[in-house]
């Protein structure tokens, strides 16, 4: 009998991953894997997996070994490849500490979108320094059923479709991926964020990720919600002067977001783990034939 393959399960803010240890990127993880180990019935469920290996060994990590030793190879729960994951992130810090393998305190984590500067408090939350957004210019439209939003396009290293509306059931069931218009402004796709007010500097989301379909959490949508309601509410960091801060409800919790004078925008949420296990090879196997 071959080996068990090990695993994790975690989530942040109710985001949640299969967690690969991989430091020598020896396990092949094809989408169909992907795809059969998120599957939240036939496998072990998730909205995504987190592949964690070490940047020196895989080869779109490698240029940054330098200044990160671990490179989170991230996937949507349908196998797909995305630039960024910002819960993502977080848990995949935590995973790093829980294994013994980084310390409390400051440390940088390898992604798609570049390397992320992570700060792990003590039994506490994480932050992640997320980069800075990019607003392509013009303007998209979402729209469910009959109705249509007037929609900003937020890139936080991967795409998001940022639409205010007067209340988060109008999103409807979102089973479906929600109609963005025009296509060509997301060619690879997009993640749709439905947000409203909950008071000042206060909003929540509901969001449909590309890939994964609606999550309970996205931390690159949390961002480029922020970042949309910082520029709708005359609080832009650049023209301010001043950070602007927002507490981003989300249905499995709370996110707060940091946007600085410089751009630099900070996340802070929680991370968990909450079990481990082995896979078992055949399955794995069989499941991608
Ligand atoms: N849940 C994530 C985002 C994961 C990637 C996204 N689905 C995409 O395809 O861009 C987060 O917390 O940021």
């Amino acid at each position: 009998m071959s080996t068990r393959i090990a695993f994790l399960k975690g989530h942040g803010t109710e985001n949640d991953f299969v967690i690969v240890p991989d430091p020598e990127n020896a396990v092949d993880l094809p989408p169909a894997a992907v795809a059969a180990l998120c599957d939240r019935r036939a496998g072990i469920g998730g909205d995504g997996l987190l592949h964690v290996v070490r940047s020196a060994a895989h080869p779109e990590a490698k240029a940054m070994a330098a200044e990160a030793e671990w490179f989170m190879d991230y996937r949507n729960g349908d196998g797909s490849i995305a630039e960024m994951c910002g819960n993502g992130v977080r848990v995949f810090a935590r995973y790093l500490r829980h294994a013994g393998l980084v310390a409390e305190g400051d440390l940088a984590i390898a992604t798609r979108a570049g390397v992320k500067g992570v700060h792990l408090a003590k039994d506490g939350d994480i932050t992640v320094a997320m980069g800075s957004a990019r607003l392509p210019e013009g303007g998209v439209t979402v729209s469910v059923g009959e109705r249509r939003w007037p929609a900003r396009n937020v890139n936080m290293g991967n795409p998001h479709a940022v639409a205010f509306v007067d209340d988060l059931a109008h999103a409807g069931d979102l089973l479906a991926p929600p109609p963005v218009s025009p296509a060509s402004a997301y060619p690879d796709g997009v993640n749709v964020e439905f947000v409203v007010d909950r008071g000042p500097r206060h909003v929540a989301l509901r969001v449909h990720e590309r890939g994964s379909g609606e999550t309970r959490s996205c931390g690159t949508g949390a961002c480029a919600v922020a970042v949309a309601a910082a520029r709708r509410d005359g609080a832009d960091p650049s023209v301010t002067g001043s950070p602007a801060t927002y507490t981003v409800d989300v249905p499995g919790g709370r996110l707060v977001i940091t946007e600085r004078p410089d751009g630099e925008i900070e996340m802070t949420g929680p991370a968990v783990i909450v079990a481990e296990g082995g896979i078992d090879p055949e399955w794995l196997e069989n499941a991608v034939r």
